[in-house]
C-alpha cells in the first residue's frame, strides 16, 4: 500500500521542475511502486482529476474548513479514493453537513501539504490536463512498454487512468486489448496549423482539401438502432441532438463510427454563429435550430475497423454510406483547384480549409502533421487565468482577461497577454457572473481563476516581451468567443504562440514595432 503523501510529493516534484525528463521520471518512479488497485486513482490525482468525476464540493465548502493538519502522513491512496467516492455518494437531507463532516475527517488525517493538495484537487484547481503527454511517457517508462502502445491505448480508451492501470498490470499485451469499440468514444485526431495552403499541399503529397467548418466536432457511433453522439472532449450529447441520431439511424449500414463537424445554418444556408451550435449541446437546448452533420471520416463500418486504413479508403467508405452528408472536399487537387476551394470556403463564411494526406492513418489524440489547418487569420485558444475589474462604462464588470498558453511539458499555463477587446456586453455580464464560481483568490483589481476556461483569441501577431514569463506577448489580441467544447488540455501551447512570432502575420504592417500595452489596457504588470 502506498501512502497518499507519495502522490503529493511526486506532484510537487513535477511542479518544481521545468525539465520534461525530470517530470517523467518523478511520475514513473511513483507509478512503478504502486499496487495494481492504486494505479487508477493515483494517475487521476496526479492529472488533477477525481477518479469518478466531480465530487460535488464547492469552493465555499472547502474554504470554510479549517482543520488542524496531522503531524505525520498516514492516509493511503486507497483511503483517499474511497473517501472521495463516499463524498460523491452523499445526497438527500442534511447532505451539506454530512459532506462537511466527511471532509473534516479526511483533512484531519492529512498533513499540511496533503491538505493543500486535497483542497486544490477537490476544487478542480489541479485539473489542467497539461500533464497528459508527460503522463503517457511516464506510464510507458514505468510499464517498460513503447510510448506508442500507450498512446494508442489511450486514444482508444479515452481514459488515462484506465490506460495506466492496463499498462502496469499487463504491459503491452494488456494494452493491445484496447480496441475500437462501437459505443465507446475515442480521442479525436487533431490538426496542426500550416502557414499557407501551398506549404501544406507541398508537404503532404496527395491530399484531400476540405472546408474547415466553424461548428462543433461530433463523433457518432451506431450499432444497429443504438446511436450515440459525443463531443470533442468525449462528452455524450445524444439526447440533445435527436435529429442527428435519426439521420445516422437512416444510413444504409449495420454499424458505423463517423467523425465530423456539426453546425446550424440560417435560411440562406450560411453558417449560424458558433455559439448557437454550441447552445444546442446544452441540457435545455433550443430545438428550433436544426443541426446538420458534415462528416469527414469513417472509422468503422459493419464490423470492420478502419483506423489503420489510409484516409483515401476511409473516404471511399464514407462516400458509399453517407454521400449526401460529406463535408465539401476535393481529392488530389492541383494547386489552382486547391486555392479555389480555399476561396470558396471563405466566401461561404467558413474558417478556412483542412489539408489531409490521403495516405495517412487515423492517429487520434495527437496533433499530427498529416492533418493541417489553413486559416487566413491567426487565432489561438488560450486559458483564462484571471480577469481585472473594468473601468468607466465597464466598472462593476470583470473585463480585462489574463491569457495563458499551455505548457507542453505539463507545467501550469504560461501567461502571454491580456485583452478586453472584443468583449460584448453579454460576455462581460457572463464573465462577471461565472468567474467568481471559479475563483481561487483575488486582490483589489483582479480575480484569479481555476485555469479551465478556454477562449479563442484573434491576434495580429506575437512579439518578444521580457515582461511575460514565456518571453512572448500577443499583439492586438481580441476575444472571438469562448470555447466550451475545449478544456485546458486542448488549449494552444506556448510553442504554438512562439510559432506565430516566427511566422508573423504575413501582413506588411506586422513589423513588431507597435507594442500592445496601451492599446489593451495592459498595465505592464503581467
Ligand atoms: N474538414 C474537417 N476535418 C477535420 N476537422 C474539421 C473539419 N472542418 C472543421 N473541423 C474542425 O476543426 C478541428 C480541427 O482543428 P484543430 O485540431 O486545430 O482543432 P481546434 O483547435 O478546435 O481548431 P480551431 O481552434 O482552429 O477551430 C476539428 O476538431 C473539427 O472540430
Amino acid at each position: 500500500m502506498v501512502l497518499f503523501s507519495a502522490v503529493v510529493t511526486a506532484s510537487a516534484e513535477v511542479a518544481a521542475t521545468r525539465s520534461r525528463k525530470a517530470k517523467t521520471s518523478a511520475i514513473a518512479a511513483l507509478l512503478g511502486g504502486l499496487d495494481a488497485t492504486e494505479v487508477r486513482p493515483a494517475t487521476a490525482f496526479l492529472a488533477g482529476e477525481l477518479p469518478g468525476g466531480r465530487a460535488g464540493v464547492g469552493w465555499s465548502t472547502l474554504s470554510a474548513l479549517d482543520v488542524p493538519p496531522a503531524p505525520e502522513p498516514s492516509l493511503t491512496v486507497g483511503e483517499v479514493d474511497a473517501a472521495i467516492d463516499e463524498l460523491r455518494g452523499i445526497s438527500g437531507s442534511g447532505s451539506g453537513q454530512r459532506r462537511t463532516d466527511l471532509l473534516a475527517g479526511l483533512l484531519g488525517r492529512a498533513t499540511a501539504p496533503e491538505q493543500e493538495f486535497l483542497v486544490r484537487l477537490l476544487g478542480g484547481e489541479l485539473r489542467q490536463g497539461a500533464l497528459e503527454g508527460v503522463m503517457l511517457e511516464a506510464v510507458a517508462t514505468a510499464a517498460r512498454v513503447p510510448a506508442e502502445d500507450v498512446r494508442r491505448a489511450f486514444m482508444l480508451s479515452g481514459r488515462l487512468p484506465a490506460t495506466a492501470e492496463a499498462a502496469l498490470r499487463g504491459g503491452g499485451a494488456e494494452l493491445a486489448r484496447f480496441r475500437l469499440e462501437v459505443g465507446r468514444p475515442l480521442r479525436p485526431m487533431l490538426a496542426s496549423p500550416a502557414e499557407t495552403l501551398d506549404e501544406a499541399v507541398a508537404e503532404l503529397g496527395e491530399v484531400s482539401v476540405e472546408y474547415k467548418l466553424d461548428g462543433a466536432r461530433i463523433q457518432v457511433h451506431r450499432d444497429g438502432d443504438d446511436v450515440h453522439v459525443y463531443t470533442r472532449t468525449l462528452r455524450e450529447i445524444t439526447r440533445s441532438v435527436p435529429e442527428l441520431v435519426e439521420l445516422v439511424r437512416g444510413l444504409d449500414c449495420r454499424s458505423i463510427v463517423l467523425d465530423g463537424e456539426t453546425l446550424a445554418l440560417d435560411d440562406s444556408g450560411r453558417p449560424r454563429p458558433f455559439q448557437e451550435t454550441m447552445s444546442r449541446f446544452g441540457a435545455q437546448s433550443e430545438r428550433e435550430l436544426l443541426l446538420r452533420p458534415y462528416f469527414f471520416d469513417c472509422l468503422h463500418l459493419d464490423g470492420e475497423d478502419l483506423l489503420d486504413h489510409p484516409l483515401r479508403q476511409r473516404l471511399e467508405f464514407l462516400e458509399k454510406v453517407a454521400p449526401q452528408h460529406r463535408i465539401p472536399a476535393v481529392l488530389a487537387p492541383d494547386p489552382e483547384r486547391a486555392a479555389a476551394v480555399f476561396d470558396e470556403a471563405l466566401d461561404a463564411g467558413h474558417e478556412g480549409v483542412m489539408v489531409k494526406a490521403l495516405d495517412s492513418v487515423y492517429a487520434a489524440g495527437r496533433r499530427g502533421r498529416t492533418w493541417r489547418k489553413v486559416k487566413p487569420a491567426h487565432t489561438l485558444d488560450l486559458v483564462v487565468l484571471a480577469a481585472e475589474w473594468g473601468h468607466g462604462r465597464r466598472s462593476g464588470y470583470l473585463s480585462n482577461l489574463h491569457l495563458g498558453a499551455r505548457d507542453p511539458d505539463g507545467g501550469p499555463p504560461i501567461m502571454v497577454g491580456k485583452t478586453f477587446k472584443g468583449l460584448t456586453d453579454e460576455l462581460l455580464a457572463w464573465q462577471t457572473a461565472e468567474f467568481p464560481k471559479r475563483e481561487t483568490h483575488r486582490d483589489a483589481w483582479t480575480v484569479h481563476l481555476v485555469p479551465e476556461l478556454v477562449v479563442e483569441i484573434e491576434l495580429d501577431g506575437v512579439q518578444a516581451s521580457p515582461r511575460y514569463p514565456g518571453g512572448v506577448a500577443l499583439r492586438f489580441a481580441r476575444v472571438l468567443r469562448y470555447r466550451p467544447d475545449k478544456d485546458a488540455a486542448s488549449a494552444d501551447t506556448i510553442d504554438a504562440v512562439r510559432a506565430v512570432q516566427r511566422g508573423g502575420s504575413g501582413r506588411p504592417e506586422d513589423t513588431g514595432q507597435q507594442g500592445n500595452a496601451g492599446q489593451q489596457g495592459d498595465t505592464g504588470r503581467p
